[in-house]
């Protein structure tokens, strides 16, 4: 397959938003490939949460195109995206911690009974979701909690973080978006995180991961997205940029290499 067959899952071009006088967004380009860890690195304040925010619908773009594989959106809301099948992973978890491991992968998303009892009378289908819930953390190799009906506040942080990454695994078509995954966790439990990462993308999942932990990036991302002032600043491959100069490129220290030389797109296969 050639480069210029592969379609991307995200398209954004001349993304624009502001806040007042603020600039988040400044006529930014996105692209994220099938089966990928693209990795979005910046200073703070650089706009890596906007951007991704306006792909996911929870920023409403005011200029621009986005397109999920080839089909302009035009999202007004998280739900929106999550319909189509885009999960998001947040550093501060969007868990319940009272409710148990199984009802947190399906907050939002119950299945009901079938027939009339779940169709009328509304019923849920606990022995299903439950199932479901196990054998999606089974998976995921994450079944060293000790039960399904376990609540999520009885797990340790890692576990925690492992629920939110097998509940996004469990219900993404397209993509997951994981803001900052390992930035409250320590460091076995960073570790576990970024195994799941693989293991998602092994699943063919490919995955947005904002983080400003550069070991981390250059230990999981395919690609690394360097944003700046609000825009696409560079694209480059891990495997042949050192972390410094990643680093001094983000804060404008380097000249980003020029466009031929950049990773626009993944290698060819
Ligand atoms: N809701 C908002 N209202 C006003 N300004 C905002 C809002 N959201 C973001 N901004 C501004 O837009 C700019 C980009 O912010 P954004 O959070 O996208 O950056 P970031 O790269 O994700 O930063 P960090 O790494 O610190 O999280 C900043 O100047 C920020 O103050």
């Amino acid at each position: 397959m050639t480069r210029q067959t592969v379609q991307p899952v995200v398209e954004g071009r001349n993304i624009v938003k502001r806040y007042g006088h603020v600039t988040a967004i400044d006529h930014a380009d996105f692209d994220l490939f099938p089966g990928e860890v693209l990795a979005v690195i910046g200073d703070n304040g650089a706009g890596k949460s906007s951007i991704v925010k306006a792909i996911c619908g929870a920023v409403i773009p005011e200029g621009g195109t986005i397109k999920i594989e080839g089909k302009p959106v035009h999202f007004t809301s998280p739900l929106d995206a999550r319909e189509m099948g885009i999960e998001i992973v947040y550093q501060q978890l969007a868990l319940s911690p009272a409710l148990s491991i199984a009802d947190n992968m399906f907050a939002g998303r119950e299945l009901r009974k079938p027939g009339i009892r779940g169709s009328l009378l509304r019923q849920l289908d606990k022995k299903r979701m439950e199932e479901f819930a196990r054998e999606k953390l089974t998976e995921l190799g994450l079944m060293t909690v000790q039960s399904i009906n376990q609540a999520v506040e009885t797990l340790s942080g890692g576990q925690r973080q492992g629920v939110a990454v097998a509940r996004a695994a469990a219900f993404a078509r397209k993509f997951i978006i994981m803001d900052e995954p390992t930035a409250a966790l320590g460091v076995k439990e960073s570790r576990r995180v970024l195994e799941l990462i693989q293991d998602v993308r092994a699943k063919g999942i490919p995955i947005i991961l904002i983080s400003h932990n550069m070991p981390h990036v250059f230990e999981v991302a395919d690609r690394v997205h360097i944003h700046r002032l609000g825009k696409r600043h560079a694209v480059v491959d891990p495997a042949k940029i050192s972390m410094s100069d990643a680093v001094a490129i983000m804060t404008g220290a380097l000249e980003p290499p020029p466009v031929a030389e950049q990773q626009l797109a993944p290698k060819a296969a």
